[in-house]
């Protein structure tokens, strides 16, 4: 199979870069593929289970949790399977079938799903349209109002990065309206913990949730489910048949080679988050290189506050019109410069990131789209 159905692990394997947002943040270090290897062995993560999953110590499972509390500023922490079953627990927990939640108009599908696996209905907060699709604050605040004075709100969703935009929320500003309207927060961090520094507190979510395959650095499927302590007894409920058991977690997560990465590369995801002010000088940096090129232009709010990058390009869109291979034609340049990750036939949009490249792949980069449109203006 080629490098590009596999994503970006074959790809740097094979010396390619890999432009997918959705994989720059996953990728393991050295220490973290060990213990994929170690840890291969399905249940091999509870040698000494004494009951649950968060209370083994050895591996120190128990001390990890609390480090990862500590890291993202929350009172109490439990991995999942990733960001939406977190959701899925925090909605369960708390909200009654036919009960209305408020997200936010950039919310990822996985909440959606979230929400209509609980019976739940949903009022969103739009964002404000082309070019900028930003969430503000004051339409949150609004909506949320709106949809109090019709019926019970047992919970806010806002998605701190969206998958579409890469736009930052103003989630402090949001947690507060939350908090002052009553409204608990569920804040979705699967794009920013792991690549940015969180304080959850400084925040004020009541919940966060993050995703370990896509910006902790773990093979996954794993997530994170953060709360306050206040909420401590009825996320994590216990069974009243087996005692020890947390019934949202079925008792038991994540149990082999996800936690065992997510382990093994939080040291690495420690560190690197104290180099975001560097990421994002880079993503501005490749932005405005690329918007030199002519017809690329960037949506979403500017300057950019993360490594997700939109781009809307009609240059690419108008060589497709008349080249043989159609929108197949930008995947293939690409490729034959050993750079992948954009999505196949896509040539009017592309979502991109430079998360954790050198500067000179940045520059490897910029240069390949010039190459590319130089070779089609000329001919
Ligand atoms: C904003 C956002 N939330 C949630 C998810 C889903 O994360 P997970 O796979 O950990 O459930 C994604 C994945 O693309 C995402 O972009």
């Amino acid at each position: 199979m080629e490098c590009d159905d596999y994503g970006l692990a074959r790809a740097i394997e094979r010396e390619n870069l890999n432009l997918n947002p959705l994989q720059r943040g996953g990728v393991l270090p050295a220490d973290a593929r060990e213990a994929l290897y170690e840890f291969s062995d399905g249940y091999s993560i509870c040698d000494y289970c004494e009951g649950r999953l968060d209370q083994i110590r050895k591996p120190d499972i128990t001390r990890f949790l609390e480090d990862l509390a500590d890291f993202i500023n929350i009172d109490i922490v439990r991995t999942v399977h990733g960001a939406r079953e977190g959701k899925f627990a925090v909605m369960h927990a708390i909200c009654d079938k036919g009960d209305t939640i408020v997200t936010d108009g950039n919310a990822h599908y996985t909440t959606h799903l979230a929400a209509e696996r609980n019976r739940l209905k949903i009022i969103e907060a739009p964002n404000n349209g082309y070019p900028t699709f930003e969430i503000k604050p004051e339409t949150y605040k609004q909506v949320l109002e709106d949809a109090i004075d019709k019926t019970e709100i047992k919970l806010a969703v806002l998605t701190h990065v969206d998958g579409d935009y890469g736009n930052l929320t103003n989630a402090k500003t949001i947690a507060s309206i939350c908090r002052r309207l009553g409204v608990p927060l569920l804040l979705n961090c699967a794009y920013s913990m792991g690549r940015m520094p969180i304080d959850a507190k400084e925040i004020g979510a009541d919940f966060i949730v993050g995703s370990g395959h896509k910006s902790m650095a773990a093979s996954g499927p794993i997530g994170v489910l953060g709360m306050t302590s206040e909420w401590e007894d009825i996320i994590l409920k216990k069974s009243e048949r087996h005692e020890k058991k947390e019934i949202e977690m079925l008792g038991c997560t994540s149990r082999g080679a996800p936690i065992a990465t997510l382990m093994a590369s939080f040291p690495h995801v420690k560190e690197r988050v104290h180099r975001w002010n560097d990421e994002i000088k880079k993503t501005r940096h490749f932005i405005k290189e690329m918007e030199k090129l002519g017809e690329i232009i960037q949506l979403g709010v500017k300057p950019k506050e993360h490594d997700l990058v939109r781009f809307e390009t009609p240059i690419f869109d108008s060589i497709a019109r008349s080249h043989p291979r159609r929108g197949f034609f930008l995947y293939e340049e690409l490729k034959k410069r050993k750079i992948v990750g954009i999505k196949r036939g896509q040539t009017r949009w592309f979502k991109c990131s430079v998360y954790a490249m050198t500067m000179e792949q940045v520059e490897y980069i910029i240069n390949a789209f010039k190459d590319i449109i130089e070779k089609y203006q000329k001919s």
